[in-house]
């Protein structure tokens, strides 16, 4: 086995490079307007009631009418989980690592084609897409290996006469629900990290971008991952969301979304219910406020070419998009000044053109927007953007607002769109005060030459993944565990070495000799 090491990004000023992902979107047209089925226990089922997937760029190309689970589905679903579980528990860790080694290897072949669907299904740029394609393959590679490095458990010590060994065991049916911002990556490492430790898995992906999921189901089935082990439900969370987070049998629950979803299933879930016999556990990823902190002695064209990636990639829909500066006083003027010229040369457009930015996701998410660029002008200054063009996709372009306190509503809230607000600071000291004063605790970044200042702000600067002199996006599997703290989750830190055993129980045994 080969050391892991990150899959590294495509360079899209190759030729050969653009061609292949045209090519990927010539192949995945075709199955444009297809009706995909729900997968339980290996058995594809059609149902009445579908649901539409569409590009977000263009809202009449329809990618798929994708069928949702109902109540029955969904018990039945469980009841395939639970059945399956009894063998599936027995499997080897080497034969499940072998089946994402083996996922891993199909998706890397048919990488354009994954890329192309996240284009037209999520809306993203082709920088971004292929970036997400790349996070889902690392998922499913590093997780294969941890996995392998648990197999014989961990060390404890025997006395003469006696034979210890302390193993990790799976814990049972896992509910996986996941969201539609890196609809392939997040998808697949949680869904990958439950099932190789051994759980069945069932699967609420983000109905806004479900198509890929299915696609991924395929890819798991292709590699050899028996029937009934994962089982694929998109349905609507008021129908299927509180019953299975809520079922006697589910033994854990996976989420990756909003901070007001995240709390509802981490309360519901601690509800013992009838003929219940665990206690459920939550990994729970929410939402974000990242602040980048810009202190005196930066570089402000580093600093600025750091906020506006951060703030607007992927139209800022990242739980790590950063979302507030704090400058320092004294560079303050010329920092937004910097920002405010490098965003009105972004382009905004379909992203099959690959424009630096596309649309936001939906006409919900326009509206939330909306409603915040007008507390933004009651609350600061508009300096940039500003514009939404909702008529053929949902287009909001990159936004910037200045004069504005570090407390104010729009540098509180989760906005998830390409908005992104400026306070000032009088000193470091204070700048991370301002910095840590959210509710959230997710990403952060420092730009200083200051090494004291760095080291203050690793001490005092409360967010699970904090960076200096780059971009506060971006973590890499393996490399930048990733999860936050405070209202952002329960820190649970995706592609890290702790993650695997979120999912497992330890079980002593001791052996008299
Ligand atoms: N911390 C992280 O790692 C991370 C990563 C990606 C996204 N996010 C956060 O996710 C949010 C954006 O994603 P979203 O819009 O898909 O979030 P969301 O909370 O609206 O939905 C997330 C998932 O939960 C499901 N869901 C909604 N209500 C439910 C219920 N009552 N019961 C069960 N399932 C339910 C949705 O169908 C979806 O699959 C942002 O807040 C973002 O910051 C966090
Ligand atoms: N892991 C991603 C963010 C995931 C949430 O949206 C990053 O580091 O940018």
């Amino acid at each position: 086995m080969i050391p892991y090491k990150h899959e590294p990004f495509t360079d899209f000023s190759l030729d050969e490079n653009k061609e292949a992902l045209n090519k990927g979107f010539e192949t995945i047209k075709k199955d444009f307007g297809s009706d995909y089925p729900l997968i339980i226990n290996g058995e594809r089922i059609l149902t009445d009631k579908k649901l539409e997937s569409y590009n977000p760029a263009k809202k009449s190309e329809v990618i798929g009418n994708m069928s949702q689970a109902g109540e029955k589905e969904a018990l039945q679903a469980m009841d395939a989980a639970k059945e399956t579980f009894k063998e599936w528990r027995k499997s080897s860790f080497e034969f499940r690592s072998d089946v994402l080694f083996k996922a891993a290897a199909i998706v890397r072949k048919r990488k354009f084609e994954f890329t192309a669907v996240l284009v037209k299904e999520a809306g993203k740029p082709w920088k971004e897409a292929d970036a997400d394609t790349a996070e889902a393959i690392d998922f499913l590679e590093y997780y294969a290996r941890q996995n392998l490095e648990l197999k014989d458990g961990r060390k404890v010590e025997s006395r003469p006469g006696e034979f210890n060994r302390f193993d990790y065991i799976p814990l049972g049916v896992g509910l996986v629900i996941s969201p539609w911002n890196f609809a392939f990556a997040i998808m697949a490492g949680t869904t990958s990290a439950a099932l190789v430790t051994g759980n069945t898995v069932l699967l609420k992906p983000s109905s806004k971008a479900s198509v890929i999921a299915y696609k991924f189901i395929e890819v798991l089935e292709e590699a050899g991952l028996p029937k009934g082990v994962v089982n694929f439900i998109p349905g609507s969370s008021r129908e299927i969301g509180d019953l299975l987070v809520e079922h006697k049998d589910t033994a854990f629950v996976s989420f990756t979304g909003s901070r007001d979803v995240g709390i509802s299933i981490y309360e519901k879930a601690a509800i013992v219910q009838d003929g219940q016999v665990n206690l459920k556990r939550v990994i729970a990823e929410m939402g974000g406020k990242d602040t980048i902190v810009v202190d005196s002695s930066a570089d402000l064209d580093l600093a600025a070419d750091a906020i506006v990636k951060s703030a607007f990639a992927f139209s800022g829909q990242k739980c790590s998009a950063c979302s507030r500066v704090i400058a320092l006083s004294d560079i303050h003027d010329e920092l937004l000044e910097k920002v405010v010229e490098r965003t009105n040369k972004l382009t905004i457009g379909d992203p099959e053109n690959d424009n630096y930015m596309g649309p936001v996701i939906d006409d919900a998410s326009v509206e939330k927007i909306e409603k915040y660029l007008e507390i933004g002008k009651e609350e600061g200054e508009l300096k940039a953007g500003g514009k939404i063009d909702n008529e053929t996709g949902h287009f909001v372009h990159p936004t910037v607002f200045a004069g504005l306190k570090h407390d104010d509503r729009l540098m509180q809230e989760e906005i998830f769109g390409p908005v992104v607000g400026f306070a000032k600071a009088d000193n470091f000291t204070e700048a991370v005060e301002f910095a840590n004063d959210t509710d959230y605790g997710l990403t952060g970044a420092v730009i200083t030459k200051n090494r004291e200042h760095i080291e203050e702000a690793r001490r005092d600067f409360m967010v699970g993944n904090l960076y200096f002199n780059r971009d506060c996006t971006g973590a890499i599997v393996g490399y930048h565990p990733f999860g936050g703290f405070k209202m952002s989750g329960t820190d649970s830190k995706a592609g890290g070495p702790d993650y695997l055993q979120l999912h497992m129980q330890g079980k002593t045994t001791s052996e008299m000799l």
